[in-house]
């Protein structure tokens, strides 16, 4: 999906919000267990209920991966699923991965052209020749950790190397790697107050913005400062929309929670557009 694409279906359904599907078998409704594949009956039964009121998902691979055979199998039905019932949403491989080259362009493979999502997160330690790989694919993207929603962000990330802060060394230097046009940017929401310095460096790309919902970020401050001229924010809530009720309603409830945000970003897209 193009970036542009992904623009169009935030003004069309007046929400930017990211579902992650976090799924963990001791949280989600006892009935589902006695499914052949429970994780799957879960995920299906969510984006069924929420497709409407967002724009992407965000499956985290760890999730999936303690399953081991069995849960990349639910990671796979879940993204067939996706691809062809929702063309339009923006689905985003949460495996934080990078590795020397040839290593991240199995990764890549892995998930751009196997799975077939439409981005991956990575991580930046490694290096340019780390990222490379992942951005040679057509209209797919690289979702890099900037500036991420936990404490421990503040034990490499923040620190001053060379006058600058790491953080923004890894903004200002990805911008100058090829294909850079591929790349959008991890900011956690427990970080808003850090949104207005990120923009300045890189104004036009989008960011992914975990941690509202469970772990306290607030949507408003994270569009004051964070939101573009193209909206430029996918936000995302996993636990807070999909455990709303470990009953047998917990697809509505998770509509519910999910609209409540989706509410609040029409709100602010509202505003935007006026301004
Ligand atoms: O890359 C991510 O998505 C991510 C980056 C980050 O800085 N913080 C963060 O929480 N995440 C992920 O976003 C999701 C947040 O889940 P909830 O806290 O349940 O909404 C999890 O899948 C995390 O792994």
């Amino acid at each position: 999906m193009t970036t542009n694409q992904l623009v169009q279906e935030i003004k069309k359904k007046k929400s930017f919000l990211c579902i992650g599907l976090d799924v963990d078998l001791n949280k989600i409704p006892e009935h589902l267990l006695q499914e052949e594949d429970p994780i799957f009956a879960f995920n299906k039964a969510i984006i069924d209920a929420t497709h409407h009121l967002c724009v992407a998902y965000k499956p985290n691979t760890a999730f999936y991966e303690a399953y081991g055979l069995k849960g990349w199998k639910s990671l796979e039905r879940t993204i067939h699923y996706l691809n062809k019932n929702h063309p339009k949403i923006f689905t985003i491989a949460d495996a934080k991965r990078g590795d020397i080259g040839n290593t991240s362009t199995m990764y890549a493979k892995a998930f751009l052209e196997d799975l077939a999502f439409d981005s991956v997160t990575v991580a930046p330690y490694m290096g340019k020749d780390s990222v490379e790989p992942f951005l040679t694919f057509k209209d797919k993207h690289t979702i890099l950790l900037a500036l991420t929603s936990n404490q421990g962000a503040f034990d490499f990330q923040t620190k001053t190397i060379d006058g600058k802060e790491l953080y923004k060394q890894v903004l200002e230097i990805s911008k100058t790697w090829e294909n850079s046009k591929n790349l959008m940017y991890v900011v956690g929401a427990t970080k808003a107050e850090f949104l207005a310095d990120i923009r300045q460096i890189i104004p036009e790309s989008f960011l992914l913005v975990p941690g509202v919902g469970a772990q306290g970020g607030n949507l408003q401050e994270v569009c004051k400062y964070g939101m573009n001229s193209q909206i430029g924010l996918l936000i995302n809530s996993s636990r807070g929309i999909i455990y709303a009720s470990k009953e047998k309603d917990f697809a509505e409830a998770a509509a519910i929670k999910a609209e409540e945000l989706q509410k609040q970003m029409a709100v602010e897209l509202d505003c935007h557009s006026k301004s």
